[in-house]
């Protein structure tokens, strides 16, 4: 038996184990955790569950990391992972700049304080308010994703609008298929035969410049040797010089112990000599690389506090579920819980922690090792929830979404109200 094992048989607090909690995470008196200065169980008397915190100290630092490794890049904020006007406002702070994909990303950003000329819009299917929305605050760069919306992108945008167009490399990340985006088949992008087409009629659009090209593999991406070939494949594809070389994000976060943090020095070395090597290949200056990153820098900032409602044989329901989680039910995402605020000599035994949805498939952990003598009220904390959670939560069955708190240095700070009834029903016109 692992010291871990037996720890909890002596009615002890189980220690934390692996890289999904925010950085500096420590445990607290009373089986409590202390995320960037502040108890986990004191935040959810006052604020509620389920509620989701945000530690903005771990993700000012993940973001550091990115500049760090990668000083001549630029590192934009992929800002559909956490459209939060005080999230945007710490990236920018850190001297990122932003990725947004609708006129409400741009609203954000705009409230965050972020200039356009730090903006790229990204879009499949850009509306003409989405294009409106990005000219009025002056962003910069667009990146093009078919020939199709080039007469639209013209007719909005202003003389000098700067452009890139999305490629599809044919690399595959090895990721969900719900979120592979390199390869063909798939919705995003132009195929590397059309490149030369879609530069074409660029041209021929005179308030629209050609600045540089875009790809991106898929996100929740492991594997450094993906973005590797990605660059290889991009440098072959530019057709003359360019300014910019995006690759996109997808940066791999860590969701259970065990799991480990994405190499960002080791991806920011590879692909940079990978760049240099092709770049002298084809005799062409190396453009300036950009990178999206969205969940490797919030993903573990996060934390959804939950209440447990019921329970039954192996099973725990708690307060919320897939309305602020659809996560397993869309990519099959498993989490790992972890019970706050008592210790407890009960053995460990699988249980199945469930949201309160009608929907079987609506989970939250499956068999996640909890205390057999788990009961209503009993507090969880699930880890590596601040990266597509408040971005995908839904009212499903006309439930409130949770709070958003963010956590610093011992102070806590509302970002996002909790949801009420008359917000539910404020669009409800009878
Ligand atoms: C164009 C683009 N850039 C960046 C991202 C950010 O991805 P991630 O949050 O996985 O880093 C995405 C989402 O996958 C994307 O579609
Ligand atoms: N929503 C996905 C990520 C999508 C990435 C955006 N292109 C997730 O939660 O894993």
């Amino acid at each position: 038996m692992t010291l871990a094992e037996l720890l909890p048989s002596l009615g002890a607090v189980e220690p934390l184990t692996g890289q999904c909690w925010p950085r500096g995470t420590h445990l607290g008196p009373d089986a409590d955790l202390v995320v960037d200065g502040t108890g986990l169980v004191g935040l959810a008397a006052r604020f509620g569950t389920p509620c989701h915190v945000l530690s903005e100290g771990h993700a000012r630092a993940a973001a550091r990391d990115f500049r760090r490794a990668l000083p001549r890049a630029e590192v934009l904020f992929a800002g559909k992972s956490a459209p939060i006007r005080a999230v945007y406002s710490w990236m920018a702070d850190e001297g990122l700049s932003l990725d947004v994909c609708s006129a409400g990303e741009v609203e954000v950003g705009r409230a965050a304080g972020v200039p356009g000329a730090r903006m790229v819009l990204h879009g499949n299917a850009k509306t003409d308010d989405d294009l409106k929305a990005a000219v009025a605050h002056g962003v910069r760069r667009v990146v093009v994703d078919s020939a199709s919306e080039l007469p639209a992108l013209a007719a909005l945008c202003p003389a000098g609008q700067e452009v890139l167009i999305r490629v599809i490399p044919e690399v595959d990340a090895h990721t969900h298929a719900a979120i592979t985006t390199g390869v063909r088949g798939q919705k995003f992008g132009v195929p590397a035969e059309d490149l030369p087409a879609v530069a074409a009629a660029i041209a021929r659009h005179p308030n629209l410049t050609l600045v540089g090209l875009h790809c991106h593999i898929g996100s929740q991406v492991t594997r450094v040797a993906a973005y590797e070939t990605a660059v290889r494949r991009m440098v072959h594809l530019l057709p003359g010089p360019l300014r910019d070389l995006d690759l996109g994000g997808g940066f791999a976060a860590p969701y259970h112990p065990g799991e480990p943090t994405f190499d960002v020095q080791g991806f920011a070395t590879r692909v940079q000599i990978a760049l240099q090597q092709e770049c002298a290949a084809r005799r062409l200056p190396q453009p300036t690389l950009l990178v999206e990153p969205g969940r490797s820098i919030v993903a573990n900032a996060g934390i959804t506090l939950y209440r447990v409602v019921s329970v039954k044989p192996g099973f725990a329901a708690v307060d919320g579920g897939m309305s602020d989680n659809p996560r397993p039910s869309l990519y099959g995402a498993r989490y790992a819980p972890r019970l706050l605020g008592r210790t407890t000599r009960a053995h460990r035994t699988p249980t199945t922690v469930v949201g309160r949805h009608c929907e079987s498939g609506d989970i939250i952990a499956e068999n996640a090792p909890l205390p057999a003598d788990l009961h209503p009220g009993d507090l969880l904390a699930v880890p590596a929830t601040g990266a597509y959670h408040t971005a995908l939560a839904s009212n499903y069955n006309m439930v409130c979404r949770p709070p958003v708190i963010s956590v610093h240095n011992g102070h806590a700070t509302p970002r996002i109200r909790r949801e009420s009834l008359s917000d539910l029903m404020a669009r409800d016109l009878g």
